[in-house]
């Protein structure tokens, strides 16, 4: 089964048209790259079920969800930034996944501090997101998201604003927290470095202007033998 399935969705924002056809495979990591102004928010979007299409069908864990509200989706997500509540503690940010209430259970507070624990911040719990370095708050919102154990997870550009040693050490986090679940996530993710796609997902599809223009292995797109790709990757994209 695909845990993903984009079949002809058309959507539009003012005269930027797209349409996206895409298949991805139950714990696959799909990693979405291509320049500025392709889709590839828009696609995470269309996924979360913040965008609704004009026509055409989502389909996640083989479910028809093309009308369906974020809460209804099975996915959890990480964005750039913005992804904690401020004026709660790291602890109380990383509960909300699981137990939206003010009140913690002493088993939501345990869970919520292993997952700390895993990401490496056993000792923060009690921080708050603005007493937290961005990769640490990025730590955070990770563990927030395996910790709601969906099956699919969606990633737009989370490590974007850190720096190359930091955004490969955060990689390697996700691959670790991946490889540690049960089942593991199919992930989407949204980068701007080419390389980061390279080190950890299973594919790659490239985006222009509003569709999926290839996807195949990184080694094969990434190579630059398609002229879009090369066009793409000569813009010195790190
Ligand atoms: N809210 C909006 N209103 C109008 N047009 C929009 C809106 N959001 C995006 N667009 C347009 O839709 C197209 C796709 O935008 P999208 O943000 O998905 O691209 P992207 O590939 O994620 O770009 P970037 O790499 O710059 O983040 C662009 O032409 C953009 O200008």
């Amino acid at each position: 089964m695909n845990a993903v399935e984009l079949e002809s969705v058309v959507f539009h924002h003012d005269a930027a048209r797209m349409r996206f056809d895409l298949a991805v495979a139950a714990g696959e990591w799909l990693a979405v790259i291509g320049p500025s102004g392709a889709g590839k928010s828009t696609l995470l979007d269309l996924l979360a079920g913040f965008l609704r299409p004009d026509s055409g069908t989502v389909r996640l864990e083989g479910r028809d969800v093309t009308r369906a509200s974020p809460a209804e989706r099975p996915v959890s997500m990480v964005f750039q930034d913005d992804n904690l509540f401020p004026h709660l503690t790291a602890e109380r940010n990383v509960a909300l996944g699981t137990s939206p209430t003010w009140r913690l259970p002493a088993e939501a507070r345990a869970q919520a501090r292993a997952a700390l624990a895993r990401v490496g911040l056993g000792g923060m719990a009690e921080r708050l997101p603005g007493e937290l370095s961005g990769g640490e708050r990025q730590r955070v919102a990770l563990a927030r998201a395996f910790l709601r154990e969906r099956p699919i997870l969606l990633l737009d550009e989370p490590f974007a604003a850190l720096g190359p040693a930091l955004r490969a050490e955060m990689l390697d986090l996700v691959a670790q927290l991946r490889a540690g679940t049960a089942s593991p996530p199919t992930i989407v993710m949204v980068t701007h470095h080419p390389g980061d796609a390279a080190g950890h997902a299973d594919r790659v599809a490239f985006l222009e202007e509003g569709r999926v223009a290839i996807v195949g292995p990184p080694r094969e797109v990434l190579s630059g033998a398609d002229p879009r790709v090369a066009a793409y990757l000569g813009k010195d994209k790190g």
